[in-house]
């Protein structure tokens, strides 16, 4: 979204975020001026997006695309991710935050090529008027040379840096840390492959529209520690928008702490409802949209004094695909906003411009491909 103009009677007055190409800002609008905007997140039941009638299916894709259209984000009840799974990644989340810095820097994203693996307390800073942000993460990606993330044996590897040979950096404790994360990714790919599909129904396309693009998607997981705040002024992550297609938030502990920016530029808070996920539409499908879905800024700010845990999956096409506009969100009336583009090319230069400070970005940047 464009940065708004002041508006007559209003004090200049903004909130800023973190977006594709830098930094944006929103007016923060009051009284008259208010514009009609959502004052909280919509709850969506997936139960029946497993069944075999199509109408069923129709249904879900309903609601799904009223929330994304106006919201951006929803929590999906019933999202078929059993408890069990659930319980075991966070066991196993929280031993490995919980381990010696030493250790964790073991496998820092640095040290790997394709910027996956830890990253320390106040590393980043989405908000540069913060001291940074207040959390630590790993990212893992879907890795095509790992035999539990189901590659085909054709597919194009090309993309993967450096070739042949593991993307992600696991960490050696817990043990079981790897097996019980792919877990975890297996069934959220599961329910993602499905979302997409949704998706599809919902933008009144046939349902296996978008299926082309989902040889070997390039999705990740992010397990992410906000420890409780120090200073008034510290957020867990700045305000910001993803690049994903669609990310897939399980806030792991009972800790209310993510907030969502709407229209009038007012925080609304997304507190964790137990045995949901948080779904929200990122950059690269507002573009594929037309804007239809909206990519919805959010932020992190932990004032509990509580420990905060949560688990993000990002979910974006296989790389090599061209996006181009959905059929059903252009017309005469409302022309393509924007270029076809190869996902690829699209992810990596949002995550070399994520990740600046990174080897690989710098020398992006220094081959004018960033
Ligand atoms: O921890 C959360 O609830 C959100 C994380 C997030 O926004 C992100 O990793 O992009
Ligand atoms: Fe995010």
């Amino acid at each position: 979204m464009a940065p708004s103009a002041t508006l007559p009677g209003l004090e200049p007055e903004y909130v800023e975020f973190h977006a594709g190409k830098g930094k944006l800002k929103r007016a923060v609008l009051k009284g008259d001026h208010k514009k009609a905007t959502f004052a909280s997140i919509p709850a969506v039941d997936f139960a029946q997006m497993w069944s075999d009638s199509l109408n069923d299916r129709k249904e879900v894709a309903l609601h799904v695309g009223k929330a994304f259209r106006e919201v951006g984000f929803l929590y999906a009840v019933n999202h078929g991710i059993s408890e069990d799974i659930q319980a075991r990644t966070f066991a196993v989340t929280k031993e490995f935050f919980e381990l010696p810095l030493e250790e964790k820097m073991k496998i820092h994203l640095n040290k790997s090529p394709a910027i996956k693996g830890y990253e320390a307390l106040l590393e980043t800073r989405l908000d540069d008027t913060t001291r940074g942000d207040n959390k630590e993460a790993i990212n893992f990606s879907d890795d095509p040379y790992d035999p539990d993330h189901g590659c085909p044996p054709d597919f194009d590897k090309s993309y993967y840096p450096p070739g042949p040979g593991p993307i992600n950096q696991w960490p050696q404790k817990p043990s079981n840390f790897r097996s019980i994360m792919n877990e975890y990714r297996t069934a959220m790919s599961d329910f993602a492959r499905r979302l997409v599909r949704i998706i599809a129904l919902s933008l009144d396309l046939d349902e296996t529209y978008f299926d082309y693009m989902l040889e070997f998607p390039m999705a990740g997981l992010r397990p992410l520690h906000y420890p409780p705040q120090e200073a008034s002024t510290d957020v867990g992550i700045g305000a910001h928008n993803d690049y994903s297609w669609f990310t897939c938030v399980w806030q792991m502990t009972p800790t209310p702490a993510l907030e969502v920016l709407n229209s009038n530029a007012e925080w609304i808070s997304a507190p964790p409802i137990p045995n949901t996920l948080v779904v929200n539409i990122g950059d690269f499908l507002e573009r594929a949209t037309n804007d239809v879905f909206v990519s919805t800024v959010h932020r992190v700010v932990n004032k509990t004094g509580d420990e905060r845990y949560s688990l993000a999956y990002f979910f974006t096409p296989s790389h090599n695909v061209m996006l181009e506009t959905v059929p059903t969100c252009w017309s005469f009336d409302r022309p393509k906003r924007y270029e076809d583009v190869n996902a690829g090319k699209w992810q990596r230069e949002r995550l070399y411009r994520a990740r600046y400070k990174h080897p690989a970005s710098i020398a992006a940047k220094q081959a004018g491909e960033i």
